[in-house]
Order: structure tokens, then C-alpha cells, then sequence
């Protein structure tokens, strides 16, 4: 009687196979599950173009530049991220190579996804530090990538601002699993902004308004700059997701008052995550955020029951941030 296991063939395909371990020979192989960690680092040396790679490993790396090896590992803690809770297999779900490219340019005070690969600036060292040393900035720059496989929301307007808000969203989460807790799991870039002024953020998800972001529908921002204030009205987002995970109400005493009763984390990410993949669409506003995370709570929570503790809590969470 012939036993199997799985075992990780470590050849070019890096495929799972099955082994028959009386006769030892590969007796079925899955080439569509393209499992293990694949990544390529490179460092620009303050230029933008001709990066050179400083490594492949899939494996943690310890190169002595901090801005390289944050990059380098907190894309490992995403793609583990995104592998154990979600069951994805990298940004497209396919195993594609993890690309990094960091120290580009010069006093460079951003970090962005160009639908290839993840590029950090350095700061200038007053607005911010080498941006890929934050875990939420590397996993809001890979999540970049598995919107734009998933829903594609456009990046202006309500869907810019969706599109930003679940970029913090899992950069939040990936923050968490990487040892932040309590509330400094709602802020985003505490590690690298403003070096000089320790305790603040570049955004509080819980309190988006504490860092000039906007918090209330009703009150968001409607012009043309940033983009249509994708990274100011993701804070409407953002909040709506901290109410859903922690429960309670508005921070800034909304009317009607609302009180949300928490899901907890993984359940609340499993709906946004769930929304990405299966029905927010590229022209998705904040009412299509409202429908899409409570359908997706209804298939994977409440065996598609009309309604349901998660279903009512997320409708309360959207309510409290005056989404329609
Ligand atoms: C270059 C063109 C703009 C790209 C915007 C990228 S996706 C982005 O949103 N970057 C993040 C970086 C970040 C993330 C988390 C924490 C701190 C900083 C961002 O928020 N950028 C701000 C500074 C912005 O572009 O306004
Ligand atoms: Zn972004």
C-alpha cells in the first residue's frame, strides 16, 4: 500500500510534489501551486535608473544596510503575511518574483508601486527616514500590487481613496503580525516619519483626522489635488475598518452616534481582503465599499443568511463614517 507526502521540490519550478515514499519517486506533481518566497533587491545608489541587485534570497537577509534589508525582509513578512491568512501565493497568486528597489533618488520622500515592482526614497532624514524601514509601508506598497490584480480600483477620487485605504488597511495588519500592538497598530509610518519627532505619523487609521485627514463622508474632500485626496479621504476607509475590528464609536462625536460591535482582526480583514478579489470593481466608491464588504460577510461568515452579527456590524461601521 503506497503512502505519499508532500514534499517542496526545490528545482527551477519550485514545485509541490508528491513523493511515494516506499518507492521514493515523484508519483504526482501540482505545477499550478507555485509554492516558496521568490525576491529580487536592488539598490539604486540615489539614482532612478541602472539599480543594481544586492540580493535573491528567499530567505531573511542581514546585509548591513538597514534600508535593504527592511525592504528585502519586510517583503518576506508580507508575502507570509498574504500566504498564511489569505491563502495568496504572492501578489498576482502566482509566486511572482517579490521586486524592491531601494535609496532611489536623492532626499526622496516617498515610496511607490509602478505595477512592477516596490521603490522606497531615502527621506531627506526631516520628513521621513529610508521609507522601507516600516513594515505598514512595505505591505502598503505590495498591496498596491494585489489591488491592481484584484479589483484595479483607479487611483483618483472615491477608488484612489479605497484604493489607499486598503493599502494602509494590510500594511496595518502586516504591522501587527511584526509586533506592533494596541493602537500603534492604526498608525501608518511611525517608524520613519519625521525621525526628529517621535510619537506621530504620517496617518492614524483610528483617529485619521489627528494627522489632517478626512473621517466623516459627508466631509470628504471633493478637489483635484492628490489625486482627489486619495491619501486624505482614505481615512473614511481606514476608520471604517479600526470601528469594525475594535468596535465603539466615531472618535469625533458624529450624529447620530453609532456604536459598531468589533469582529476582531481576522475576521475583518478576511472580509476586505475577500472584497478586493471578488467585487470591488475599478470605479468602486464608498457605497461599493458598503455592498462588497457586507456581501462578502454574508458568503464567508453567515452561509449566506440575510443577515447576521458580522452583516450588521459592518453596516454600522460604514454608518459611523457617513458612507451611504
Ligand atoms: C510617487 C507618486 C505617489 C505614489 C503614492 C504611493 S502609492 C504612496 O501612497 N506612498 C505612501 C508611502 C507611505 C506609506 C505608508 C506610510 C508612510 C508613507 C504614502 O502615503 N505617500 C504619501 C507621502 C503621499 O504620496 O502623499
Ligand atoms: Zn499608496
Amino acid at each position: 500500500k503506497a503512502s505519499f507526502k508532500y514534499v517542496n521540490y526545490e528545482g527551477p519550478q519550485r514545485d509541490l510534489v508528491f513523493v511515494d515514499t516506499i518507492t521514493g519517486k515523484v508519483a504526482a506533481r501540482h505545477p499550478q501551486i507555485m509554492y516558496g518566497r521568490s525576491l529580487i533587491t536592488q539598490d539604486c545608489n540615489q539614482k532612478t535608473r541602472r539599480c543594481r541587485s544586492v540580493s535573491t534570497s528567499s530567505d531573511t537577509i542581514s546585509s548591513g544596510d538597514q534600508a535593504i534589508d527592511d525592504a528585502h525582509n519586510y517583503a518576506i513578512a508580507t508575502y507570509d503575511y498574504y500566504l498564511n491568512n489569505h491563502g495568496r501565493d504572492s501578489i498576482d497568486n502566482a509566486g511572482m518574483t517579490l521586486k524592491s528597489r531601494v535609496h532611489y533618488s536623492r532626499n526622496y520622500n516617498n515610496a511607490f508601486w509602478d505595477g512592477s515592482q516596490m521603490t522606497y526614497g531615502d527621506g531627506d532624514g526631516v520628513t521621513f527616514a529610508p521609507l522601507s524601514q516600516d513594515a505598514d509601508v512595505v505591505a502598503h506598497e505590495l498591496t498596491h500590487g494585489v489591488t491592481e490584480r484584484s479589483s484595479g480600483l483607479i487611483y483618483q477620487n472615491e477608488s484612489g481613496a479605497l484604493n489607499e485605504a486598503w493599502s494602509d488597511i494590510f500594511g496595518a495588519m502586516v504591522d501587527r503580525q511584526e509586533g506592533a500592538a494596541g493602537s500603534d497598530i492604526w498608525l501608518i509610518g511611525e517608524d520613519i516619519y519625521t525621525p526628529g519627532a517621535p510619537g506621530d505619523a504620517l496617518r492614524n487609521m483610528a483617529d485619521p483626522a489627528s494627522m489632517g485627514d478626512y473621517d466623516y463622508y459627508p466631509d470628504r474632500y471633493t478637489g483635484s489635488s492628490d489625486n482627489g485626496g486619495v491619501h486624505w479621504n482614505s481615512g473614511i476607509a481606514n476608520l471604517a475598518f479600526q470601528l469594525l475590528v475594535d468596535g465603539g464609536q466615531h472618535p469625533r462625536n458624529k450624529t447620530p452616534e453609532v456604536t459598531v460591535t468589533g469582529i476582531g482582526f481576522d475576521d475583518a480583514a478576511a472580509i476586505f481582503y475577500a472584497a478586493n478579489i471578488n467585487c470591488l470593481t475599478p470605479s468602486s466608491n464608498f457605497a461599493s465599499a458598503r455592498y462588497c464588504t457586507a456581501l462578502q460577510a454574508k458568503a464567508l461568515f453567515d452561509g449566506g443568511q440575510l443577515s447576521s452579527d458580522h452583516q450588521t456590524s459592518i453596516h454600522l461601521a460604514w454608518d459611523a463614517v457617513g458612507v451611504p
